[in-house]
């Protein structure tokens, strides 16, 4: 029986590095198909449109989720993200998994929705909220006040952290990368042999009762 995919969820507070640990996941397996958002945010330097995000205007976000296009999307900083929910679709009929990266909001949308059985949800902390500072601003992509917006708003997204299957720490970055490929790959057999596993124990019921 194949498998049908996952939807493997990254969250965090901005610049906790889910992002980065999301690149190192995709270069581990190449066949993670990652869920590229839209958004009305303006390019940053480098993000190229449909690879980083579909840049979008405000009316054609609103239209695309008129249409029911999204599987999720909110508001964050002051900006509207949503994952389109086709590739989604496409994607976990073919036992393909799919990675997110999205805040706690969209994270809530998809672990209520009608695939909440696919989801494996990973909230990723930072070690200090000085540290997590640091990061965006080495990050060298956001004007000061934007950064000072994303602290300001950092422990909304932190206070989500326990609707999480897991929770991690993103201390050392080799570290974090290895615990996230140990729960993905462990997920994955879990879930893999679940239905056999029915079958089988059914199997040893059997024999039981054949002995009595
Ligand atoms: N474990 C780590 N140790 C030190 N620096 C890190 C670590 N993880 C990520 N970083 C760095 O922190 C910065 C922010 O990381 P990243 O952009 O991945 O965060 P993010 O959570 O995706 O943020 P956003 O939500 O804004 O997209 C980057 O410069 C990245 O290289
Ligand atoms: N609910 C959603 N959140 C999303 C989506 N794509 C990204 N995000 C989150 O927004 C913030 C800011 O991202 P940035 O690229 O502007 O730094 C971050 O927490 C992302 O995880 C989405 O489709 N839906």
């Amino acid at each position: 029986m194949t498998r049908r995919g996952l939807l493997i969820i990254l969250s965090s507070p901005s610049g906790a590095g889910k992002s980065t640990l999301a690149g190192r996941l995709r270069a581990w397996d190449t066949t993670l198909q990652f869920s590229v958002s839209a958004t009305t945010r303006a390019p940053r330097e480098g993000e190229e449109d449909g690879k980083d995000y579909f840049f979008v205007s405000v009316p054609s976000f609103q239209d695309q989720v008129a249409e029911g296009g999204m599987l999720e999307h909110a508001r964050v900083f002051g900006n509207y993200y949503g994952s389109p929910k086709a590739p989604v679709q496409t994607a976990i009929e073919s036992g393909r998994d799919v990675l997110f990266d999205i805040d706690w909001q969209g994270a809530q949308q998809i672990s209520n929705s009608a695939l909440q059985e696919h989801v494996l949800s990973i909230f990723i902390l930072p070690p200090s909220i000085a540290e997590l500072h640091r990061r965006l601003v080495k990050r060298g992509q956001d004007a000061p006040d934007v950064i000072e917006g994303r602290m300001q708003k950092s422990w909304d997204e932190i206070s989500h952290w326990d609707g999480y299957d897991y929770v991690l720490v993103n201390d050392d970055l080799d570290t974090t990368e290895d615990r996230l490929k140990t729960i993905i790959s462990a997920e994955r057999l879990r879930r893999s042999q679940q239905p056999q596993l029915v079958d089988h124990v059914r199997a040893l019921q059997s024999q039981f009762g054949d002995r009595t």
